[in-house]
């Protein structure tokens, strides 16, 4: 059994996976890594883990973690499925090249556009050859609505919220729209140009919006939550 780390900017998420099967996911606290990894060990009886940072965590933390399992920290040293076009591969973020493994095993000879709406949305094209070439990076929904609030005086914090109209009529409408609908709107544009330059793309969408973006979409994507866990998970088993 794989045990599998995310640390991501706003969550940490652990998962277990048998024989290429998620088995088990949650998501923990930072303070309590050691404790989670620990308990899920015995539960699962795992033998092996790989661990993905691009938020903050302790090196005394994963020290311990290598003190109790047989610990891969994604780093770009790591081997990994996909020829890696990024002009500055170093400064790459570990997640998206998860993002990436895992169009790569799911989706072998397509040409794969994934969007991460997490902390942040990343876009990550990878083509049928399996090579990586980079996308884009914007603040994610809750970045989105914490920055109005951060940087006014009069703009209140509100919760996601989608509003389906085009002339929002109140203070808190007309965030919602511009948030909500600006993202799925930013997504559907770059979805729409990355499909003019490839007639058969394949658009995978994954991280903590996911719910509230996918069915909103004008065009048609793979909704898949787990996506960068199964990333982690292939590049795991790739360096077994
Ligand atoms: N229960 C939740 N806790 C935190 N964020 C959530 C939750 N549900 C939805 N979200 C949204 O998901 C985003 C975080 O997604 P996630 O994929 O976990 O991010 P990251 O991998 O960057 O830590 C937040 O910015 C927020 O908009
Ligand atoms: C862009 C990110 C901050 C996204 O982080 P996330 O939303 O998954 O928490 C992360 O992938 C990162 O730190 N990237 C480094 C820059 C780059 O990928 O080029
Ligand atoms: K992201």
């Amino acid at each position: 059994m794989n045990l599998i780390i995310d640390v991501g900017n706003t969550r940490i998420k652990i998962a277990v996976f048998k024989k290429g099967k998620l088995i088990h996911s949650e998501s923990i606290t930072k303070e309590n890594i050691v404790i989670k990894v620990v308990e899920l060990i015995n539960k699962f009886e795992c033998r092996n883990a790989i661990i993905s940072s691009v938020g903050n965590i302790k090196k005394t933390q994963i020290s311990k973690l290598h003190a109790i399992i047989n610990l891969i920290e994604l780093t770009s040293e790591t081997k990994i499925p996909f020829i890696n076009k990024y002009s500055t591969p170093k400064t790459l973020g570990m997640d998206r090249v998860a993002l990436v493994s895992a169009a790569v095993k799911l989706y072998s000879n397509k040409n794969v556009l994934v969007i991460d709406a997490g902390t942040c949305i990343t876009y990550d094209y990878i083509n049928m050859n399996s090579c990586y070439f980079g996308g884009a990076i914007s603040p994610g929904i809750q970045m989105r609505y914490k920055s109005l609030n951060k940087f006014t005086k009069n703009l209140p914090l509100l919760e996601p919220k989608y509003t389906n109209q085009l002339i929002g009529q109140s203070t808190d409408s007309c965030i919602h729209l511009g948030v909500v609908k600006g993202t799925i709107n930013e997504i559907d544009s770059f979805i729409n140009q990355y499909r003019k330059k490839n007639k058969d793309l394949t658009v995978v969408l994954t991280g903590g919006d996911t719910k509230l973006l996918a069915n909103r979409l004008k065009n048609s994507i793979f909704a898949n939550p787990i996506f960068l866990l199964e990333g982690l998970n292939a590049i795991l088993t790739y360096n077994l």
